[in-house]
């Protein structure tokens, strides 16, 4: 088994670029499945969900080659498996996004249960309900969804929530769905955006990206062509959080800084600023991280939403963040259920922060966090990632284990932050 081991408490310096999205390269991987012609997709992140998403398109009968460190070329016109590998399928939430295309493209699918971050209950209700109103039949057994449809045909879909991964269920099966589909509530967060803008350079004819009513005009078939996805925000986000808690200069190349607006107002609330220059974001050395009080001296809170909303993936790394900053304040994850429980190791490592039920924790900063050579578990990509920012900040040596959670999302994080200055080793 991996672990990093860490040595806390240096300045890191220099510049870093973000990989691409990981929540935009799965469902554009799975989408690939919507066409017989060649595709070729850049900025692919090397990271553990990645290669289980291109497992299962091989598997499913799909050409996949490589055409550069971070670019991928699919040919799907040999796929006639309408059943992703069950094994495969229950390593990654995003495997369930097969079921759209194979629907499709097959007529029918058996989609295993998927797998993805234990942070609390994951409903997939949003996603069949959208199928059943594109037409299909769905059977729902303890392990597997069995979907049917001779002929998916366009519908007026009300999404029961944002779902990120429901609307971009619904948006696939669409596309080539007879009539036009109108996804009201959908998501649009700036994965959901790219997996629209793809479809659409194939010749998806898909209005209103960005907003949370999608209007989606059948088409025939889909060709072939080449797209580029953009930079992961949460890596973004994490860095920034990152030079904060280690009072480090750090560039971020290539950040997207438009993608960036709450961030600003979740993170400012922690005394965190920075400024944006062209395309890069720059934070500056030894800031004073000081809780900024709402009016009245109200204890100021940061809760996660859906797009444009601060994103639930970032609720770790604010409260690894807010145990530097002078002051009290109340994170509150909505969406997940289980995805506090790490504070426990923070609490450990020195910080003040009452849990007060699962979703919401008050922290009271700052705190001098001390190094946990014993071991740190990762229990999953996003908390994984926070442990790895408190090891960094925190005086003294830290061990963090079960690190393929943070490669599942994280593109080679050691050697990378290494460049930065980073103490981390891997080892076995
Ligand atoms: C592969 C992928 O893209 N995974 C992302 C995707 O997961 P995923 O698509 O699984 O997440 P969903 O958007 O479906 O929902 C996440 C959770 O929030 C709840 N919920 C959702 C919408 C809403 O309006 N209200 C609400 O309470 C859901 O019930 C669920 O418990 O989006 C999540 C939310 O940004 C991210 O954490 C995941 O990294
Ligand atoms: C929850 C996450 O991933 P997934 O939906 O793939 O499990 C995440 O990226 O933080």
């Amino acid at each position: 088994m991996e672990r990093f081991i860490i040595e806390g408490g240096h300045r890191l310096n220099g510049a870093i670029r973000p990989s691409g999205n990981k929540n935009a390269a799965l469902p554009l991987l799975a989408a690939t499945l919507l066409t017989n012609h060649n595709v070729v997709l850049h900025n692919i992140p090397q990271i553990g969900d990645v290669v289980s998403m291109i497992g299962l398109l091989e598997r499913l009968g799909a050409r996949v080659e490589r055409r550069g460190s971070h670019s991928w070329a699919v040919y799907a016109n040999a796929v006639d498996a309408a059943e992703p590998d069950p094994a495969l399928a229950r390593k990654i939430r995003a495997s369930v996004l097969l079921a759209g295309p194979l629907l499709a493209r097959r007529g029918y699918v058996t989609i295993p249960r998927p797998g993805g971050d234990m942070i609390g209950r994951r409903r997939l209700d949003t996603h069949l309900n959208a199928l059943r109103d594109l037409g299909a039949a769905v059977e729902v057994t303890p392990t597997a969804y069995i979907l049917r449809a001779e002929r998916l045909r366009g519908a007026d879909i009300f999404l029961d929530e944002m779902s990120v991964t429901g609307t971009e269920q619904a948006v696939m099966a669409a596309v080539l769905a007879e009539g036009d589909t109108i996804i009201n509530n959908a998501a649009s967060e700036p994965h959901v955006q790219d997996l629209c803008h793809f479809l659409n350079r194939l010749g998806a004819r898909i209005d209103g990206i960005g907003t949370n009513r999608l209007h989606i005009r059948g088409v025939s078939s889909l060709g072939g062509g080449e797209y580029t996805i953009g930079p992961d925000f949460m890596e973004v986000a994490s860095f920034i959080g990152l030079a904060a808690v280690t009072r480090s200069a750090l560039r971020i190349v290539g950040a997207r800084p438009s993608e960036h607006r709450m961030t600003r107002i979740a993170f400012g609330r922690l005394g965190v600023a920075w400024r944006d220059e062209g395309d890069d974001i720059v934070v500056p050395a030894e800031q004073e991280l000081c809780i900024r009080d709402d009016v009245h001296n109200a204890i100021p809170k940061i809760d996660s939403s859906p797009w444009p909303g601060f994103n639930p993936d970032l609720i770790s790394i604010a409260i690894v963040v807010a145990t530097q900053a002078r002051g009290t304040i109340l994170i509150w994850e909505k969406m997940f259920e289980s995805r506090l429980f790490f504070v426990d190791r923070l609490i450990g490592m020195g910080a003040r922060i009452v849990l007060c039920d699962p979703h919401r924790v008050v922290v009271v900063g700052p705190s001098q966090l001390y190094g946990e050579p014993d071991g740190l578990p990762s229990p999953d990509i996003r908390a994984g990632m926070a442990l790895l920012l408190a090891a960094l900040c925190a005086q003294g040596r830290s061990v963090i284990y079960n690190i393929g959670q943070i490669d599942r999302g994280y593109e080679r994080i050691d050697e990378r932050l290494r460049t930065i200055g980073a103490h981390i080793e891997r080892a076995r």
